[in-house]
């Protein structure tokens, strides 16, 4: 994932590590300016301060380069990474997004984007420093090599025991991530379930002391190890640099004629040094935060299988016919390890037939409906269209013959589904008719407002379905939070006008005393269409 971000912005990251490398640079050469001003004589110290005054100055230029680069790749990671993970979940499979939940994709959109994005903000402090201790290391060689080898095996012991904490940190910077996925989804449950919450106090003292504040916890727990872990190594690190330039200044350093003057240098060096060291100690385990977010958001969209065919194929304008044959879905459900298997189906429908479809709670029908039209490919059997078998590469297209209010629909701010010219006028009309046009206009291709009761915004739902003006529409238990008179609306005015214009209509639906207007009911037990003469009423299946 950081590896395509940094692929994304190629220009602008190789911009933001040469200035890095440029200020890394010049910060070496400004301690080599000093130490050559400390030691040389009165007559060159003018040229010295020349070429000082242009480094600073080259210095701090390159800095500010850097830094503004690397913010903008931040800000630019953070959108192109939110931009990424959206596209991903707009296009995945259907049924693979029921199973991530929406937990582990806010999860993803929020914390795990800006941890990744703080990677850049590390990135130019961690290049600059590693540039000022290399060069810094290299000046040291200059000055004496023994001790430069000395320098190098140190890093080398210091660098193995930051290593190994660093492994164990990440495992648990790792385990704190799952945590928080899990957490995000109690967040989820705070607002959702505010009702609930409010109308029952045990259920809130559980909820808030042993899910949501035990998350909490696990999470700031395994952080405050991981960072902990992070935060001992660092202190290793800088005590090594310290025991270092001790043993260098106290106990390497001869009464040789040169003491004084590589004395200077490498005070001058280690105090230098000391700080880009520590940034560098300080920097690394953010650059490594950011590598655990990256990774989850990695195994969130790779295995996110994009839904089939969405490049491919024509809308289907027309319905002709439409065929499931011997059409299967399974659900296993891993804590009781039972499948709920619906179907075998074998069912047809034709343009301006209303079909009921009934049954008990639990029995498929909304399973059928998503089998239908086509949000879960079925696992077993075949649907044709007109002629022409749905499979992976036309059903993106197929699902576009649909109108759908399911139980549990959302209704987008603004009335993305229809570009029409007449769209405020007709929304109007249709708002008039559902008795709704005191309550909500429809301006600007958007509703006034959303602040309506369940079944007035069912209603909304319902106006949406008639302006896609597709040829098959599909009503999950609309009428069932409806008032009376709606009812009647619905089954006695909506679904004829739909019958009349030539829709094909698919009803499920529990209000019995209207199941003699369909033109055929179809019944669901545990998954199986009953045999057509266990119903009575209207034609069976
Ligand atoms: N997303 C899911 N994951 C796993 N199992 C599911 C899922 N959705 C439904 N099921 C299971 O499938 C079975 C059928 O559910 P479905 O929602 O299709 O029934 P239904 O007839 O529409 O019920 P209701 O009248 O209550 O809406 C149920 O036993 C349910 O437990």
């Amino acid at each position: 994932m950081l590896a395509y971000l940094i692929r994304r912005s190629r220009g602008l990251m190789l911009a933001a590590t040469l200035a890095s490398v440029a200020a890394g640079l010049c910060s070496v050469l400004l301690i080599a300016q000093i130490n050559a001003a400390l030691t040389s004589d009165a007559e060159n110290r003018a040229g010295i301060a020349w070429l000082f005054a242009a480094v600073a100055v080259a210095l701090m230029l390159s800095r500010m380069s850097s830094a503004v680069l690397f913010e903008r790749l931040g800000q630019h990671a953070l959108a192109e990474l939110r931009r990424f993970i959206s596209r991903r979940v707009a296009a995945a499979d259907y049924r693979h997004l029921e199973r991530v939940g929406s937990a582990r994709v806010q999860s993803a959109l929020s914390e795990h984007s800006t941890n990744v994005a703080q990677f850049f903000v590390s990135l130019p402090v961690i290049l600059t420093n590693t540039v000022v201790v290399v060069g810094c290391l290299c000046y040291l060689a200059l000055l004496s090599w023994q001790i430069f080898l000395m320098a190098i095996a140190v890093i080398g012991l210091g660098s193995i025991g930051y290593h190994l904490a660093h492994l164990r940190a990440i495992r648990l910077l790792d385990q704190a991530s799952s945590e928080q996925d899990r957490l995000f989804g109690h967040f989820r449950a705070l607002t959702d379930g505010a009702k609930e919450l409010r109308l029952n106090r045990p259920k809130r003292g559980a909820f808030i002391g042993e899910v949501l504040e035990a998350s909490i916890d696990g999470v700031r727990r395994l952080r405050t190890r991981g960072m902990s872990l992070f935060v001992v190594s660092t202190s290793w690190g800088q005590f090594l640099i310290y025991a270092f330039i001790g043993l260098v200044l106290f106990v390497l350093v001869g009464g040789g004629p040169d003491q004084t003057r590589v004395m200077t240098g490498f005070a001058l060096v280690f105090v230098f040094m000391v700080t880009p060291l520590e940034a560098l100690l300080m920097n690394i385990p953010r650059a490594n935060l950011a590598r655990v977010s990256a990774t989850r958001i990695g195994e969130l969209t790779a295995d996110m299988p994009g839904m089939e065919g969405t490049a491919e194929g024509t809308a289907p304008t027309r319905l002709e016919r439409l065929v499931l044959k011997g059409v299967t879905h399974g659900y296993y459900h891993e804590q009781s390890d039972d499948v709920f298997e619906l179907g075998p189906i074998d069912l047809t429908f034709e343009p301006g037939e209303i079909v009921f479809l009934v049954g008990g709670n639990g029995s498929g029908k909304t399973t059928l409906a998503k089998l239908l039209v086509g949000l879960y490919p079925p696992e077993g059997g075949e649907i044709w269209l007109n002629g022409e078998r749905i499979e992976a590469h036309n059903r993106d297209a197929y699902r576009q013959l649909f109108s759908v209010v399911f139980s549990d629909f959302h209704l987008f701010e603004r009335l993305l589904e229809a570009p029409r010219a007449d769209l405020d006028e007709e929304g109007n009309r249709l708002l008039a008719k559902l008795h709704l046009q005191h309550k909500v206009r429809v301006e600007n291709g958007a509703f006034s407002t959303q602040a309506l009761s369940q079944g007035q915004r069912k209603r909304l739902a319902l106006v949406v379905a008639y302006l896609e003006d597709r040829p098959f529409l599909v009503f999950d238990e609309w009428a069932a939070d409806q008032e009376p008179l709606f009812k009647e609306v619905f089954y006695r005015e909506v679904l004829p006008e739909l019958k009349r214009m030539g829709k094909a209509v698919l009803v499920i639906s529990h209000d019995d005393r209207y199941f003699p207007l369909a033109d055929r009911l179809v019944r669901l037990e545990s998954g199986k269409l009953l045999a057509a003469e266990a119903v009575a009423g209207a034609e069976v299946v």
